[in-house]
């Protein structure tokens, strides 16, 4: 039988995902991943925490399946930086997350020199904290020699799939592939190369970058699991794959920790006027291939900081219960700028609010707000979307937030579209699995995958356009007040 490992490095948590050729699971393990807030407004990973957890997660979903992959595909959370050293393969600080809003005063100062045209033009991407660029900068200026050593070619900065795939092959490979690298604000996305005229707009030696290449196809080999690393794509792009857009005009929307709504645009790169990024998607063969993305930073997150941050509920998956514990939000709003606001706002300095409070206000009105707050900031993402000329007619879903069905619901109502859940939510390892077998010549073709989509269920709006049209209005209201401070 080939089956097929996907490693599935998210912000929350590492997992590990085993299919057969047909698409179906044979098995999983998970770790959730600790989160370092040193400072207001940074958010850290430990890199060496993320290496071992997710080889833990994958012994124990190759032990439980009872199969030899024949082919492994690494997904990542996207942007975020860590920089090793070669020899030894130790990182030298932890890993920045793309969450994390320290170079927000770099980067202004960058606009203010007027550079945000250019760099837009060749990264389709906005100057924002969120990308790797003035991250890795920030390293080379504040870790004692890093700078210096980088120079002399004895550092690799990766984002994470560069590092599980350096840390997997034991040091062999120093690889990344084009939709990881058109989120480092370094890559020319039109050319397809790292750009001299970036790296020198952001100081950054070139000898630190790893080499690019397609998502599909030979990556190295993971001597422990005896078998080839054979696809790679940042999970968003590998969440549009799994969810077998692979055609323009195809959308998902993935509810992890953020949001990320994106359209595939086929081999043209399209720009939008709207708040959006140009992005590479997934590529198999030699073709480069686009997507137009929405990104929003607090997503499933929001429920994470109702768990740890208010003690309200124990696990994410009772936000429900709790929320449907009242009828509606009682007219609490909360805006969860926790990390600013990406698309299609791009305000680093914005912070969260909660209005609306009265004395009536309870627990079930906050999580309630809180479950909103994700439908409300991706029916924004849509509605630029549509606004740069999209016509979509449906909206397929993914990500562990997708679990919650007061949640689907109510983003169904919002855009008065259907809401299609496939039965595998887990469509980002699907994806990075898919990639591996058109890598390693299990499948033959990407068209291949596409019949390996299943519907679970389809949430048909309910709520009418005026009342849509009134809630959307209440949190625009909301959203205009946090970005007015
Ligand atoms: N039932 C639920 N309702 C709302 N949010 C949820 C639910 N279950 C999980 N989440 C949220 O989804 C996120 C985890 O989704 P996942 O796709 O695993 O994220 P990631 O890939 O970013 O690690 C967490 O932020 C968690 O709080
Ligand atoms: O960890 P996720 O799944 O929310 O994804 C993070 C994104 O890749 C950040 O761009």
């Amino acid at each position: 039988m080939d089956a097929l490992l996907a490693l599935d490095q998210g912000t929350s948590s590492s997992r590990a995902l085993v299919f057969d050729r047909s698409g179906r699971l044979l098995a999983a393990a998970q770790r959730e991943l600790t989160q370092h807030f040193p400072q207001p407004g940074w958010v850290e990973h430990d890199a060496a925490e993320i290496w071992e957890g997710q080889l833990a997660c994958a012994r124990e979903a190759i032990a439980k399946a009872g199969v030899k992959p024949a082919a492994i595909g690494i997904t990542n959370q996207r942007e975020t930086v860590v920089l090793w050293d070669r020899r030894t393969g130790q990182p030298l600080h932890k890993a920045l997350v793309w969450q994390d809003r320290r170079t927000a005063e770099f980067c202004e100062d960058l606009k203010r020199q007027g550079l945000e045209p250019r760099i837009r033009a060749l990264t389709g991407l906005v100057l924002d904290p969120y990308f790797s660029a003035t991250k890795l900068r920030w390293l080379l200026d504040h870790v004692d020699g890093a700078r210096a050593r980088a120079e002399r070619g004895e550092l690799a900065f990766g984002t994470v799939d560069s590092w599980l795939l350096w840390k997997l092959t034991d040091g062999q490979v120093h690889a990344t592939d084009a939709s990881n690298a058109s989120r480092t604000l370094l890559f020319d996305i039109h050319r397809g190369d790292w750009s001299d005229e970036l790296l020198g707009i952001f100081g950054i030696p070139r000898a630190l970058l790893p080499e690019v290449r397609p998502s599909a196809g030979a990556f190295g080999t993971a001597a422990e699991f005896g078998a080839p690393i054979a696809g790679i794509a940042g999970d968003q792009q590998a969440a549009l794959f799994g969810q077998a857009a692979l055609a323009p005009g195809q959308a998902k929307n993935t509810y992890g920790t953020g949001c990320f709504l994106l359209m595939h645009t086929g081999a043209q790169a399209r720009s939008s006027a709207h708040g959006l990024i140009t992005t590479r998607a997934a590529q198999v063969g030699a073709v480069p291939q686009f997507a137009l993305e929405g990104s929003v930073f607090v997503g499933g997150a929001v429920v994470q900081w109702l768990r740890d941050g208010l003690g309200l509920i124990r696990s994410s998956a009772e936000v429900q219960a709790l929320a449907e514990s009242v009828p509606d939000s009682g007219g609490v709003t909360l805006v969860p700028a926790f990390a600013g606001l990406g698309a299609p706002h791009w305000r680093a300095d914005a912070r969260g609010a909660l209005v609306g409070l009265t004395r009536g206000s309870t627990r079930g009105h906050i999580a309630r707000a809180a479950v909103e707050s994700i439908a409300f900031q991706s029916a924004e993402l849509l509605q630029a979307m549509q606004n740069d000329g999209a016509a979509l007619t449906e909206l397929r879903v993914d990500g562990g937030a997708s679990a919650n069905d007061l949640l689907m619901q109510f983003q169904a109502d919002l855009l008065g579209l259907p809401v299609l859940r496939p039965k595998v939510i887990e469509t980002t390892a699907l994806g990075a699995a898919l990639l591996a077998g058109i890598g390693a010549g299990v499948y033959g073709s990407p068209e291949e995958v596409g019949s390996i989509w299943q519907l679970d269920r389809a949430f048909e709006p309910r709520m009418s356009r005026d009342e849509a049209g009134a809630r959307l209005a209440q949190w625009d209201r909301a959203v205009r007040q946090v970005l007015a401070e």
